[in-house]
């Protein structure tokens, strides 16, 4: 069986104060994109992961990957041994602030309720995806949402048209604790800005307007990761300069994603992104997207022709 895994962008992440709990009070308007992992299932006798792809390399196969610990986590629900070979076909940037960790956990939640026919609700597969991360649940759900408390709790955002994309992915990885930890310390020496309200983003989104929407981007940890990856502002102005309407880091960072007029545009803006020499490749993309989702019932076998992929994701 195989379950695609769709990235994200956040068009809006407020970032507010530090919990008690160690994680911030967030506002986030999130975009599910094109750009995907498949994970397939099969059934063996014992846990196991597998990457492949660009990526693999940077990706653990023991039970820090986050598709084990789903696995782990759904065997312990249903009451049942976690035996299963989980292949992971990597599209999505590791480290890149796209949610492809979390992506892969949600696919896998979504793929055993299936393939072990669990009859699991999207209640308890989002209460599931919660445990394992502040971005599973928004991987589940897909499409443009609405996400608060740590970024889990979800309401759907509507979205008119696909907006198109182009993302410069960068060299080397940012963690997600050490971007959110030096936002910390910026507004412990000085002030960095915070962005307002989504309702203006929100309704730009409902109108379906890139132009509307360009503008409006904005996301708090942008000055954190810009800090830790300073050469992220030579990137960000190459995709403006190329033609795109708006460039944002993506979540965490270090992938930039730059909104564009039309996709005709986001082909332009992403052939000269990669002639600039500003990142280590690019990608075009578009959303909203729906969330993780079975796309091959087929019980076994990894998928042929995946591996192999051009600009366009
Ligand atoms: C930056 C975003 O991608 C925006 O969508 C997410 O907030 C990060 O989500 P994630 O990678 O699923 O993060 P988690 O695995 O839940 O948390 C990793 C670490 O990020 C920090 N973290 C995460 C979410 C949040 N609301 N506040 C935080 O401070 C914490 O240090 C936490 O220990
Ligand atoms: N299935 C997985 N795919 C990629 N990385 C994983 C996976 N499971 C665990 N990891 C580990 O998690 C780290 C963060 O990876 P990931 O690609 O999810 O980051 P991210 O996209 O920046 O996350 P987010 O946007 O949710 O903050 C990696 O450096 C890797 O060590």
């Amino acid at each position: 069986m195989t379950v695609r895994a769709q990235s994200k962008v956040n068009l809006h992440l407020g970032v507010g104060d530090l919990r008690e709990d160690g994680y911030h009070e967030l506002t986030s308007v999130f975009q599910a994109l094109s750009l995907s992992d498949d994970v397939v299932l099969a059934d063996a006798d014992e846990l196991s992961v597998q990457v492949r792809g660009e990526d693999a390399a940077a990706v653990p196969t023991d039970r820090t990957n986050l598709a084990w610990r789903a696995a782990e986590l759904v065997a312990q629900r249903a009451g049942r041994a976690p035996d299963v070979a989980i292949t992971i076909v990597k599209g999505i940037p590791v480290a890149g602030g796209m949610a492809g960790g979390s992506a892969d956990a949600a696919a896998t939640l979504v793929g055993l309720n299936e393939l072990w026919r669990l009859g699991l609700g999207r209640a308890e597969l989002f209460e599931l995806g919660a445990q394992l991360g502040s971005d599973v649940p928004f991987t589940l759900h897909g499409l443009t949402a609405l996400g608060t408390g740590r970024g889990e709790e979800l309401l759907p955002v509507l979205s008119r048209n696909s907006f198109h994309w182009v993302l410069a992915l960068a060299k080397e990885g940012l963690s997600t604790p050490a971007v959110f930890r030096e936002l910390d310390r910026l507004r412990a020496v000085g002030n960095p800005p915070r962005l307002g309200g989504a309702d203006a983003l929100i309704r730009a989104l409902a109108a379906g307007d890139p132009a509307a929407l360009a503008p409006l981007l904005g996301n708090d940890l942008q000055p954190a990761a810009l800090s830790l990856q300073p050469g992220l502002r030579r990137t960000l102005r190459a995709g403006t300069a190329a033609g795109a309407l708006a460039g944002i880091v993506s979540g965490s960072g270090p992938t930039c994603a730059f909104l564009c007029s039309d996709a005709d545009s986001a082909v332009a803006v992403g052939a000269e992104l990669a002639g600039a020499g500003v990142c280590r490749t690019v990608r075009v993309a578009h959303g909203p997207v729906p969330g993780a989702r079975v796309v091959d019932e087929t019980r076994g076998g990894p998928p042929h022709g995946t591996d192999h992929r051009g600009m366009e994701s």
